[in-house]
């Protein structure tokens, strides 16, 4: 079985989420893609973040895709740091290959993340394009650092196959939806 990790705060949730959802199921050849709702992301201000129970509940509403588990497990490890979440899913589910998934505006402070090489040593990792942070994968610590780990996105659906590090970055179709414009916008309906 191929599972995507795909961390986030979904504060709220929204159509690009599912676009990268989308993208990722069927680039990766996912099984199954499990959203972790963050229960709070370590470089983010708390003000702002609306409790973890609504924006899980958010995520339900809005998933249609019965590949797409929402999930909150971080919580109850006791700490929102993702190098740690991935050493224990690891421990715990060694016949699943894991994929770590995220946005490519993410690789931009990647480098600040707590052990961020150890993440990139435990699972393959997915960048997917995000309008702004096109050429990211050019100038990141992260994608400098592990320049010989690179795989060519056209080798994307046999990523889950490569041990760590290994990585791509997944151009495609995008989205210019973030939650903090449906913030700003007060946006209580997450599909407008
Ligand atoms: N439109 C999008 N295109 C590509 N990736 C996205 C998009 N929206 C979110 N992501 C990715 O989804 C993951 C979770 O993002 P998050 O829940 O913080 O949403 P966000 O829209 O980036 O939020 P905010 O605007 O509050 O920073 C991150 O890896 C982020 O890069
Ligand atoms: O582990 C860290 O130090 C770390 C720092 C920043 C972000 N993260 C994780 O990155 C994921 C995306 O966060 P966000 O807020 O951009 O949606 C989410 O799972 C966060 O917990 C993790």
């Amino acid at each position: 079985m191929v599972v995507g990790l795909f961390g986030g705060s979904f504060n709220p949730p929204h159509e690009g989420h599912l676009l990268v959802s989308e993208i990722a199921l069927r680039r990766l050849r996912l099984d199954q893609l499990w959203w972790m709702v963050t229960p709070g992301n370590p470089l983010k201000s708390k003000s702002g973040l609306a409790p973890l129970q609504e924006r899980i509940a958010m995520s339900e509403r809005l998933v249609r895709d019965p590949r797409i588990k929402v999930t909150a497990f971080e919580q109850s490890l006791g700490g929102p740091y993702t190098a740690h979440t991935l050493a224990h899913v690891k421990a715990r589910n060694r016949g699943i290959h894991f994929i770590w998934i995220m946005g490519a505006d993410s690789l931009r402070t990647f480098h600040l993340w707590q052990e961020w090489q150890s993440i990139v040593r435990t699972f393959p990792i997915a960048v997917i394009d995000r309008p702004g942070s096109t050429l990211s994968f050019l100038s990141s610590n992260m994608t400098r650092t592990f320049d010989y780990a690179h795989v060519d996105e056209d080798d994307a659906g046999a990523l889950w196959k490569k041990p760590a590090p290994a990585w791509t970055f997944l151009h495609g179709p995008r989205s210019t939806i973030s939650s903090t414009s449906l913030r700003l916008a007060g946006a209580g309906n997450p599909r407008t």
